[in-house]
């Protein structure tokens, strides 16, 4: 049976994040009333000894690891060591305090590129570990793994309610805008935006257009983490997707028509393609219960219109070797 209550202490990690803030934003909208969260300055999730003092005094009875080094495809290229190390370091941190002082119940965030580059499509849960990852993330892609495996050792070992959600690619308000660290559906925002304020100038985009993407909306995202709260879930791990996918450049047209952008694209094929293909076999949490509510055109004109309302005023995310 879940021990979850509207007034259990839930802490966000990475409440400030795209998907933080929106999970506290689902969870306030669900009734619950004691959510709490530290910006990495006030706590370094990498820091294990702050992290055990922490969750010693405030006794949580959820923990969601919503806490990451996170970035699209060229941040992940170019930074492996910190993909790899930063997230291995935060996700354990967390997870073996929790395991350590009883919390009752651990969430923890992964993502879809865990599943080997040329896996059967949809990928199903049960396709893990059973070939090569895509080289792009397998750095962020082998720590993501460790938390999937960590949580699920726990589980088998300890009967404990830690459990992992694996989402497809995310978008929404709060999504990084930086050209270099972004994920392509902000950077074609920005990208198109900025081109046709500059008097519809073309547009550069990476790769060849070719590969096909799943998206869904950070708030449906945040549905699911609700309803992992709200639920003891039979299983260890769920995948988090729409169950559609479009090519690339489907995205870049579409996108090009919302923002009413009328010049060229110019595909950059000096830039990586990355994975094929990575759309999600949804049917196990949809079973359950969740279900995704906003298509890809109402969340690419909720993205948009939150983008200019924030333009201004955006964070600039910044690795640094
Ligand atoms: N965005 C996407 O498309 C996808 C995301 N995911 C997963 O969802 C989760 C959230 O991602 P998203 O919201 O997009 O990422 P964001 O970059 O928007 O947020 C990440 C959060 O992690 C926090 N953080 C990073 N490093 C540390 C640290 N050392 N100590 C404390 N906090 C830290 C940041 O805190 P602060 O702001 O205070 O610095 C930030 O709030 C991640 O696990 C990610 O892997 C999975 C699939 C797709
Ligand atoms: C969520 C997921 O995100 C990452 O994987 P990805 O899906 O490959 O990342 P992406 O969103 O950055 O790119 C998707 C596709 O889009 C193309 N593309 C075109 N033009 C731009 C462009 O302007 N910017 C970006 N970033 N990509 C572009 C790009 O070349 C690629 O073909 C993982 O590293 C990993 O972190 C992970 O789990």
């Amino acid at each position: 049976m879940n021990s979850i209550h509207k007034q259990s202490k839930i802490y966000i990690a990475g409440h400030r994040g795209m998907v933080g803030s929106a999970v506290w934003r689902a969870l306030e909208a669900d009734g619950y009333t004691n959510l709490i969260g530290k910006t990495s300055s006030e706590l370094d999730l990498r820091n294990q000894d702050a992290v055990s003092e922490f969750i010693a005094s405030e006794h949580p009875n959820v923990i969601i690891d919503a806490a990451a080094r996170v970035g699209g495809i060229l941040a992940n290229s170019e930074f492996p060591y910190q993909f790899l190390m930063e997230n291995l370091q935060i996700q354990n941190n967390l997870i073996d305090t929790a395991h350590k002082q009883n919390v009752e119940k651990f969430i923890f965030l992964g993502s879809s590129c865990i599943y080997p580059k040329l896996a059967p499509q949809p990928l199903k849960e049960d396709c893990l570990l059973t070939d090569s990852l895509e080289p792009t993330n397998e750095w962020y892609a082998i720590a993501k793994i460790t938390g999937v495996k960590a949580c699920e050792a726990i589980r088998k070992q300890y009967n404990k309610d830690f459990v992992s959600l694996m989402p497809t690619n995310l978008y929404g308000s709060f999504d990084n805008f930086d050209l270099n660290t972004s994920h392509v559906l902000p950077a074609m925002l920005r990208k198109f935006h900025e081109a046709k304020e500059n008097g519809n100038t073309p547009v550069t985009l990476w790769g060849s257009g070719t590969p096909m993407r799943e998206f869904l909306y950070v708030d449906d995202m945040a549905q699911a983490v609700v309803f992992a709260v709200n639920n003891k879930l039979p299983e260890h791990l769920y995948n988090v997707g729409t169950g559609t996918d479009v090519t690339i450049k489907e995205l870049a047209e579409t996108i090009q028509n919302v923002i009413g952008h009328q010049g060229d694209i110019i595909w950059d094929s000096e830039k990586p393609d990355g994975t094929p293909r990575k759309l999600m076999d949804v049917s196990k949490l949809k079973g359950a219960g969740w279900k995704y509510e906003i298509e890809l055109l109402q969340g690419i004109k909720k993205t948009y219109a939150w983008f200019l309302e924030h333009h201004a005023s955006l964070k600039q995310v910044k690795l640094s070797k």
